[in-house]
């Protein structure tokens, strides 16, 4: 799941927040630019590390006269190869001691790996400058957390250097490593949408010839982007119409895999995809289509793979289970725009050519998408423009590079809410339904409380869902509304009682208490308090999550809820937090409410 704060953003307040070593502008100003160098040094190996990260490595130190001298370099060859720490630490010996890394990303901590923290550590190196944490849960934070136990000095960038001079070098390496970041979040490989087109729109003649639109220049640097590619992708329209190649002919390097997306399989039975003596070719189609073709095709040394429904969607999940990090898409308008209405694709690279070629027919580079305002474009986002020989490359993301820090509220909230939580190193605990692992955190655990009712009468409540919605209409002096708060009362589960209490409010918003809006946050801490207090087995099992951010993953409720892509406010999990934060202050947790008037209090001040 993925929190999307936008990509590439610093908290508003741009003030420097940086240690005593950085504190000067001159040294963030190499940090910097050796943080720079370090993701310069890791897009080397783009298309080679499939589906692990790119890293690159700057070792510097300050000579005897002042002056900052870099004592090594490196970068990750390619997956299972020396990492990047170890090789430049290998070769710069000495010079390590007391010296600075600068690392792109956060290495991999894991048992059993040729560990860079390890070698960082014994060669003497005094501190760490680091571009962004590993993406990935179960490695975020483990290596700074590893570092810093061995008493290195480690600067996060965007954590412990906030400033301007840095916002170049933490770009520079949240782009190196895009594709994991899209992996990681979207559960499909990262996915770039190429075309070539005309001045006037069009991707081939009217004909259906389009060799060639851009020129020479251009065609050798997508030949470069399919190096750094794990898979490209054509529609069987184009097998029949181009007879591509899809090799990256650029001078040795990486070569994709080529991928076919044909439901029809009414393909040539000679084509230069079916030599697959340099690299590998899968034809995805759909169960059943002509047998005798796939049989033909195997024969030749073609992998096929049925779905039972062809679609971009299947294709990229499928990719992603083979490893792949990063596929381009370098079919017609018709599959690219089944690839963007399907949202995989999250980048567009478009080559346009000086050159009018007409026809009413000509095919344009993006099919039928249901649009029918020109409000509804995509806007690409961080869009570059660049002079490519006579052609002209546009490029931008059509989805924003995903932030994957794990904080639902924002960092500056988070501590707010509960001071034992640290922003940065926190993972997330998820609840929703009462079946997962921490389902009981949710409204709807069958959990009685004794709290009272609209007469002030002691009552037990069957679940916080049943007391929840009953307040809606507490001290509401209509029959109508009485007897929803008494239906609710008797209703026999939490779900029929949330269907009553929302059914009546959208239904008859005029009988819901007119304070309901300022008080309901009241409302759920008390009955959450009442909760976690009287049962000691969910006392523990909140405090057992102390240091975590707590979200309730409700896809829908964007107040409650976290929400699907962490759009959501997630109050829920925020109260949770807040109650956890007050029982680890207070040693002896109980539901006894002389303290509520400061917890409302506490509860008014969230934002
Ligand atoms: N200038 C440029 O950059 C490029 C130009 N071209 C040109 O574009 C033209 C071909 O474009 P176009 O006809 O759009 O071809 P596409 O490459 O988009 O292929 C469309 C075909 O993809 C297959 N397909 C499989 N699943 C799907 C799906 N879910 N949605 C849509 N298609 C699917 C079908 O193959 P099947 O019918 O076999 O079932 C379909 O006919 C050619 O003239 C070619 O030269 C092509 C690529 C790049
Ligand atoms: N016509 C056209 C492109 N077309 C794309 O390139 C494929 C041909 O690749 P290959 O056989 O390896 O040279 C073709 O099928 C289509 O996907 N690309 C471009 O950069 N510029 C162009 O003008």
């Amino acid at each position: 799941m993925a929190f999307s704060l936008g990509p590439l953003k610093f908290p508003s307040s741009l003030v420097c927040r940086a240690t005593p070593t950085t504190s000067s502008s001159s040294s963030l100003a190499f940090d910097a630019a050796y943080i720079k160098r370090a993701a310069e040094l890791a897009d080397m190996s783009a298309g080679f590390t499939a589906p692990h990260p790119n890293y690159g490595c700057v070792i510097a130190t300050t000579s005897g006269n002042g002056e900052r001298v870099v004592v090594g370099e490196g970068y990750l060859y390619a997956q299972g190869t020396t990492p990047a720490e170890l090789q430049v630490v290998e070769a710069a010996g000495e010079s390590c001691r007391g010296a600075t890394a600068y690392l792109n990303m956060e290495p991999n901590h894991c048992l059993g790996d040729q560990d860079a923290v390890s070698a960082l550590v014994q060669a003497g190196i005094a501190r760490v400058v680091i571009g962004i944490r590993h993406p990935l849960q179960h490695l975020r934070g483990k290596a700074v957390r590893a570092l810093r136990n061995e008493g290195l000095l480690v600067d996060v960038l965007g954590e412990d250097l906030q400033c301007k001079t840095v916002e170049e070098g933490l770009k520079s390496c949240l782009l190196v490593n895009a594709p994991l970041l899209y992996r990681a979040s979207c559960q499909v490989p990262f996915s770039v949408l190429k075309y070539a087109m005309t001045l006037d729109g069009k991707i081939a003649a009217s004909s259906g010839h389009a060799s060639w639109i851009s020129s020479k220049k251009s065609r050798t640097r997508v030949f470069d982007m399919r190096g750094r590619s794990d898979a490209v992708i054509v529609g069987g329209n184009t097998v029949r119409r181009d007879n591509p190649r899809l090799t990256a002919r650029h001078g040795g390097g990486h070569l994709p895999q080529r991928i076919v997306m044909s439901k029809s399989l009414d393909l040539p039975e000679v084509a230069n995809l079916w030599d697959v003596t340099e690299v590998s070719t899968l034809v995805m189609t759909q169960r059943g289509a002509k047998k005798n073709f796939q049989k033909y095709l195997a024969s030749k040394g073609v992998e096929v793979v049925e779905f039972e429904i062809l679609n971009p969607k299947v294709v990229m999940e499928y990719l992603y289970d083979r490893g792949c990090l990063s596929v381009l898409w370098e079919c017609g308008g018709t599959l690219a725009a089944s690839a963007i209405s399907s949202g995989v694709v999250h980048k567009v690279h478009a080559f346009v050519a000086p050159k009018i070629i007409g026809g009413k027919n000509a095919p344009s580079p993006v099919g039928e998408l249901g649009m029918v305002e020109m409000s509804q474009a995509l806007e690409l986002i961080d869009v570059h423009y660049e002079q490519v020989g006579p052609d002209m490359l546009v490029s931008g993301f059509l989805q924003p590079v995903p932030d994957l820090t794990p904080v639902i509220p924002s960092v500056d909230e988070t501590s707010a809410i509960d001071p034992t939580v640290s922003p940065y190193e926190a993972s997330i605990i998820f609840f929703y339904k009462t079946w997962d692992p921490y389902g009981s955190f949710s409204n709807f655990s069958l959990h009685p409380i004794q709290l009272p009712d609209e007469n002030g009468d002691n009552y037990s409540w069957p679940s916080v869902e049943h007391y929840y919605q009953a307040h809606k209409f507490v001290g509401l002096d209509d029959p109508v509304a009485k007897n929803c708060l008494e239906e609710i009362k008797s209703s026999k589960s939490p779900e029929e009682a949330a269907r009553i209490g929302r059914r009546m409010q959208r239904q008859h918003p005029n009988l819901v208490r007119p304070d309901w809006e300022s008080v309901k946050i009241d409302v759920m801490y008390r009955a959450l308090k009442c909760k976690f207090s009287t049962y000691p087995n969910l006392t523990s099992m909140l405090l057992s999550t102390a240091g975590s951010v707590l979200v309730e993953a409700s896809p829908h409720d964007l107040f409650w809820g976290g929400g699907r892509d962490g759009e959501g406010l997630n109050y829920l999990g925020r109260l949770l937090m807040q109650l956890r934060s007050e029982f680890l202050s207070d040693s002896a947790p109980n539901a006894d409410d002389t303290s509520l008037r400061h917890d409302e209090n506490q509860v008014q001040k969230l934002p």
